[in-house]
């Protein structure tokens, strides 16, 4: 999918929420259990009724590999059911990979390949060539962690050279020589807040991934104040507050419900800031 392409669903839709599929066997309802694969069938109805209010799904691959070869095939057929009845929603693997280059062009083929998702989550601490690998593909996207939306983010992410330059900035500047804004976004957790008007001016262009609003109570507000652009530029997460709204047999319609909220919310921030 291209960044045009991802902006006209955008608009479309008036939403960019990117719901987050982090589905953990020991939360989910009771009653799926019984179900020959209980991860996908949980996933099956929530992407029912959330795919009306959303342009992306994020499986985060710590929750289906956590479960082994099964959990792997709940993630395979999640992004197969989504391509198949939804093919207009972008799909990512939030997966945070990375590595020397051989072995960096297995984990691309692995996530572009077999599972044939649209972008996967890329950490930058092993430089150039632990990411070129995934820029080989064309129509696939790179989405590298910036400013994650942790406390630990402030470990390393602020640390700064005898130059002022802080390593987020250095990973951002040096990056963005790497792939164009077509090919290339970045994360950026919506608990940064007004960072993101520091963000937004050292790349005006690419679209970020925003994790953090909902249960880590990152604001929409403040995120889309400062970090929207003219193609809106962001794709907001939010995983446990959609997914596990609710914990019984109408755990779906209550995720759909609270999908629709953040819509609702997005639809009245284009008007705002766009
Ligand atoms: O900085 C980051 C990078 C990734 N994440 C991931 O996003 C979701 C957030 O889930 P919530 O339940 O909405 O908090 C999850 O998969 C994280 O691993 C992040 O939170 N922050």
């Amino acid at each position: 999918m291209t960044k045009q392409q991802l902006f006209a669903q955008i608009q479309k839709k008036k939403s960019f929420l990117c719901v987050g599929l982090d589905t953990d066997i020991k939360k989910i309802p009771e009653h799926l259990l019984e179900k020959e694969d209980p991860v996908y069938a949980f996933n099956k109805e929530i992407i029912d009724k959330t795919a009306p209010y959303c342009v992306a799904y994020k499986p985060n691959l710590a929750f289906y590999e956590s479960q082994g070869v099964t959990g792997w095939l709940a993630f395979e057929k999640t992004v197969a059911y989504i391509r198949q009845r939804y093919p207009d929603q972008f799909v990512i693997a939030d997966a945070k990979r990375g590595d020397i280059g051989n072995t960096s062009e297995m984990y691309a083929r692995t996530f572009f390949e077999t599972a044939r998702v649209d972008a996967v989550t890329v950490a930058p601490y092993m430089g150039e060539d632990s990411v070129t690998p995934f820029l080989n593909y064309n129509g696939k996207w790179v989405i590298l962690l910036l400013l994650t939306s942790n406390k630990g983010s402030l470990d390393f992410q602020f640390v700064q050279d005898q130059n002022g330059e802080r390593l987020f900035e250095k990973v951002l500047r040096r990056s963005q020589a790497w792939a164009s804004e077509d090919q290339m976004m970045y994360v950026v957790g919506a608990t940064q807040g007004k960072l993101f008007e520091e963000v937004r001016k050292l790349a005006p262009d690419h679209f970020f991934l925003v994790p953090g609003v909902g249960a880590q109570g990152g604001s929409l507000e403040e995120v889309c104040r400062y970090g929207m652009n003219t193609a809106c530029g962001l794709l907001v997460n939010s995983s446990r507050s959609i997914i596990y709204a609710d914990s019984t047999e109408t755990f779906a319609e209550a995720a759909g419900k609270e999908a629709r909220k953040l819509q609702v919310e997005m639809a009245e921030m284009l008007e705002r800031f766009l």
